[in-house]
C-alpha cells in the first residue's frame, strides 16, 4: 500500500490517464518507471516494440517486444501502434490494443516514450488525458557518466545518445511537469506526487457526482 492509498469503498471509478515520462537517454526514466510500478498496481506500463537488439538482461515482453524492422512494418501498416517514432537509427512505437484496454478498464498507462512519440498522443482523442513529464538530468556530464556506468552501451552508442541529447532536451517546453533528477528517491516522491494529483482531478473522477448525490442523500 502506499501512501496514497484509500479504501476503495470511497474511491469512486475514474478515467485511467495517460502518464508519460520523457528524457534524454540515461537522465534515469527506466530506472524510475520500474520503481513507481512497483509500489503501484493501478498504472499498467506500455511495453513497446522495437526494432533495437535486446540489452544484456532486457526480457522479451517485460522491457520490449523486440521485432524485426519487416514485423515493425506490418505493426504500422495494420495501425497496431499508436504511436510510433525512428530513435537513435531504430524504430520504437507504443502497441494500442493493450493501451485502449487499460484505459477504458479505468488504469492509468505509464510511457517511456520519447518527444517525438509524446507529441503523437497529443494530437489522439485521448490528448485530454495525457500528463506530460520530463526528466532532466543534473548536468550533461553526470548524464554521460550515467550512461558510461550503465555498461550497456559501447562507446559509439553513447556517443551518439550524448550528441542527441541537446536536441532531446530542446523539448522540455512541450511538457506540463518538469524534474531535475539529482536524487532518485526525491524525484520518485515528485513523480508519485504528480500522478496522485492528476488522478484527482474533477474530469477523471467518473462516478464524483454519484458520490455526492448518495452522500446528500439526493
Ligand atoms: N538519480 C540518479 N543518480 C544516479 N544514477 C542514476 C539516477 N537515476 C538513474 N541512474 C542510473 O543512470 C543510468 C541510466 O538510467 P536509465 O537506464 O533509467 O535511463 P533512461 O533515461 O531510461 O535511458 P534510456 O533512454 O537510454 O532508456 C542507470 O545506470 C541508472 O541506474
Ligand atoms: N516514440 C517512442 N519512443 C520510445 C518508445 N519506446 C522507447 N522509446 C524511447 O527511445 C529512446 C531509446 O530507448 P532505449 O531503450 O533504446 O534506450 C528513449 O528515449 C525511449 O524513451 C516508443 O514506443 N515510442
Amino acid at each position: 500500500m502506499t501512501e496514497f492509498t484509500r479504501p476503495a469503498a470511497h474511491t469512486p471509478p475514474r478515467r485511467g490517464l495517460m502518464f508519460v515520462l520523457s528524457s534524454p537517454s540515461g537522465a534515469g526514466k527506466t530506472t524510475l518507471s520500474r520503481r513507481l510500478l512497483k509500489n503501484d498496481p493501478a498504472i499498467t506500463l506500455s511495453v513497446s516494440a522495437t526494432t533495437r537488439p535486446p540489452r544484456k538482461g532486457e526480457t522479451e515482453g517485460d522491457d520490449y517486444y523486440f521485432v524485426s524492422p519487416e514485423r515493425f512494418a506490418e505493426m504500422v501498416a495494420g495501425d497496431e501502434l499508436l504511436e510510433w517514432a525512428t530513435v537513435f537509427g531504430n524504430r520504437y512505437g507504443t502497441p494500442r490494443a493493450p493501451v485502449e484496454v487499460a484505459l477504458h478498464a479505468g488504469r492509468d498507462v505509464l510511457f517511456d516514450i520519447d518527444w517525438q512519440g509524446t507529441q503523437q498522443l497529443q494530437q489522439t482523442d485521448a490528448a485530454s488525458d495525457l500528463v506530460r513529464v520530463f526528466i532532466l538530468p543534473p548536468d550533461l556530464k553526470e548524464l554521460e557518466r550515467r550512461l558510461t556506468t550503465r555498461a550497456t552501451d559501447p562507446a559509439d552508442v553513447i556517443a551518439s545518445r550524448m550528441a542527441r541529447a541537446r536536441d532531446e532536451i530542446s523539448h522540455w517546453g512541450e511538457y506540463d511537469y518538469i524534474l531535475i533528477n539529482d536524487d532518485a528517491d526525491a524525484c520518485l516522491v515528485e513523480i508519485r506526487a504528480i500522478l496522485h494529483a492528476e488522478r484527482l482531478r474533477r474530469k477523471r473522477q467518473l462516478g464524483l457526482a454519484a458520490f455526492v448525490r448518495t452522500m446528500l442523500g439526493d
